[in-house]
């Protein structure tokens, strides 16, 4: 029944459309193109897709900073149209966690704790500074802070208030890539610990993955797949959304496509090649490269595709620069795409 409460079911979206720049005479364009999509209480869900394919427009319509051409967002079973941000009870988190630089570390994490009882808003404070790793950093200028800590005192001022949903929009994009790995991880535990139900815009399928119990994958406004992270990993619906994750090459299946990932093939030598008893395609190694404790060989093959530009593990000793290797696929680090044959 609309406008009714049912407590615990999450965020409910339902054929959402966003559009910009619509007036007389021009069509504007079409950034969410009917999503529709749920997320369960104590949820963490990752929207994921390359820039301009919607995601941000659609954490805004979520938001209640844009707004819905069509279609329906709702929180526990009451529709949210007309109710402002503000109204939502969400919390936001962006990409430079916009602290206010004239207060402090903790003046900034008691922004959305206002109404609280001094003694309390103190006791959140501390409780939540020790939640992100910043314990003892209540009384810094905000301007004394390094880039990561920066974001980790805007998860604090975010999660303060204990929003019934947070919004992140690529929160970690500003940030080197350690320091984004590590705080991937970080705010996972950071959500879990706070059963907080989120929202996690990102371009980038690791940060997904680590974050998000369930992945939307989304392409020119629309949802091309949501899963499990291993799930998406293992059984990517379409080759789209497996090429964006990174399987670099799809060979054809008797089930469709198969979808060769970063770690699907195998330089060899000729006697563990044969071991393998997978078929050896011969290649030319381009380049190696050593990164993460192994080492990836650039080779010139054909795998039945034609000639490609494709990405080996070495199995073995590393080999030189224009020297023939034999190649072979590593079942475990291919998919099929299903019903896809191109
Ligand atoms: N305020 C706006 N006015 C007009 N067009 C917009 C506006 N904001 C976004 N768009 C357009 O809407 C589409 C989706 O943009 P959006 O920012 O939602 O994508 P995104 O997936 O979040 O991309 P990015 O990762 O680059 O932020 C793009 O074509 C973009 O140019």
């Amino acid at each position: 029944m609309a406008g009714r409460r049912e407590p615990g079911t999450g965020l409910s979206v339902r054929d959402v459309v966003v559009r910009y720049g619509q007036r007389r005479g021009h069509a504007g364009t079409t950034a969410v193109d009917g999503v529709s999509l749920d997320v369960a209480a104590g949820e963490v869900l990752a929207l994921l897709g390359p820039s301009g394919c919607g995601k941000s427009s659609l954490l805004r319509a979520v938001a209640g900073l844009e707004p819905v051409a069509a279609g329906t967002v709702a929180f526990d079973g009451a529709d949210l149209a007309g109710v402002p941000v503000h109204r939502r009870g969400f919390g936001l988190l962006f990409q430079e966690g916009q602290l206010f630089p004239h207060r402090d570390v903790a003046g900034n994490v008691a922004y959305g704790l206002a109404d609280r009882p001094r003694a309390e808003r103190a006791e959140r404070v501390a409780e939540l500074l020790a939640l992100v790793g910043l314990d003892g950093f209540g009384a810094r200028q905000v301007a004394e802070l390094s880039g990561g800590e920066k974001q980790r005192v805007a998860l604090a001022r975010a999660l303060a208030p204990r929003p019934r949903l947070l919004l992140l929009d690529e929160p970690l994009s500003a940030l080197d890539r350690g320091l984004r790995e590590r705080l991937a991880v970080e705010i996972r535990a950071v959500l879990h610990a706070t059963r907080t139900t989120a929202v996690f815009v990102t371009h980038d399928h690791d940060e997904a993955f680590t974050v998000a119990d369930r992945v939307a994958v989304m392409s020119a406004g629309r949802l091309a797949q949501v899963a499990a992270p291993e799930e998406l990993w293992r059984a990517p619906a379409t080759r789209q959304v497996a090429e964006f994750l990174g399987y670099q090459t799809f060979l054809p299946h008797d089930d469709g496509l198969l979808a060769v990932g970063p770690a699907g093939l195998r330089v060899v030598d000729g006697a563990s090649g044969a071991a393998t008893g997978g078929e050896v395609r011969h290649g030319v190694v381009v380049a190696t490269t050593f990164r993460r404790g192994r080492t990836e060989v650039t080779v010139d093959a054909d795998l039945g595709a034609g000639e490609e530009r494709l990405v080996a593990l070495a199995d073995g000793g590393v080999p030189a620069v224009d020297d023939k290797v034999g190649v072979v696929l590593d079942p475990r680090g291919c998919a099929v795409v299903p019903g896809q044959h191109r």
